[in-house]
């Protein structure tokens, strides 16, 4: 049996993909749609509170296509907060609004293929940082979901350690050219969703998604043992963003 990848998790996420019922959006008296909007606008200031104090992130998209309306993608501390947090929402009249196209639950994820032999990651505060990150709130977001092939002689899962830690340097070269254009939170979702992984990537310059994209589609990890789901890209909503998206 190859050896596993240690793992490091923090926070739990997910990610609400919801769509807009607009012709009762449009039909609602404007009083119905004002409470509405102010319910909305009462949870995206809870959630920036949440933020605030760490105990969280938030990050709200506007998403482009026909897949959804919009993206709440959320990172708590725990399952039941994300529960809590849907559920909440759920009874808004807002939400009454809206209904579920897709959602993704994972949990942020960083392997050991990088780790400096003898340091306790856990005692490094850029670690921790990255565990429990404050989502960016960059111009777009990219979402999908991947697996790591394991197909006759592509099985990721029978390379040995050695092997794996090679090509996912090579993975994380690519990947650097892309600091401060790019930024990756990776979720795992193992046991958790239907595919291995959430890869959410922000980006002012949402070209740059498909740059990267496509250039990672060249090296081994992805080449070889990579499967993707769909793609979802968006735009970034805050308060003012959203009342503009609803305004009739
Ligand atoms: C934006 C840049 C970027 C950078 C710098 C980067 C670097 C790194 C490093 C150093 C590491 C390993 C340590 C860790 O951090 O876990 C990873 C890990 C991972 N990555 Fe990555 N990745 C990027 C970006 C990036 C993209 C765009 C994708 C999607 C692939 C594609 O073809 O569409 C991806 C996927 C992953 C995955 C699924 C994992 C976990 C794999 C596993 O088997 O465990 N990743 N990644």
């Amino acid at each position: 049996m190859s050896e596993a990848a240690q793992t490091l998790e923090g926070w739990y996420a997910l990610h609400d993909f919801r769509s807009i019922d607009w012709t009762a959006w449009r039909l609602a008296d404007e009083s119905e749609r004002s409470r509405a909007l102010d319910e909305l606008q009462s949870f995206l200031q809870q959630w920036t509170k949440t933020e605030e104090n760490k105990q969280g992130s938030t990050a709200v998209y506007s998403i482009v296509g026909q897949k959804a309306d919009f993206v709440f993608m959320h990172l708590r501390e725990s399952l039941e907060e994300l529960s809590a947090i849907e559920t909440a929402f759920n009874k808004t009249t807002f939400a009454s609004f809206t209904y579920p196209v897709h959602s993704y639950v994972s949990i942020v994820e960083l392997s050991n293929y990088m780790a400096q032999p003898g340091s306790d990651p856990l005692q490094n505060p850029d670690i921790i940082a990255r565990l429990k990150p404050t989502l960016p709130k960059a111009g777009h977001i990219c979402f999908y979901p991947m697996n790591k092939r394991r197909d006759g002689n592509d099985n990721w899962y029978m390379l040995a350690m050695d092997e794996r830690k090679s090509l996912m340097r090579s993975h994380g070269m690519i990947g650097r050219q892309y600091a401060g254009k790019v930024k990756q939170i990776i979720t795992g979702s193992v046991g958790f969703d239907n595919w291995e992984w959430g890869v959410t990537l922000f980006a002012d310059d949402a070209l740059q998604f498909k740059k990267l994209i496509y250039e990672m589609r060249f090296d081994e990890v992805s080449a070889r043992y990579a499967d993707f789901g769909d793609f979802y890209v968006g735009n970034l909503l805050n308060e003012e963003k959203f009342a503009a998206m609803l305004q009739i």
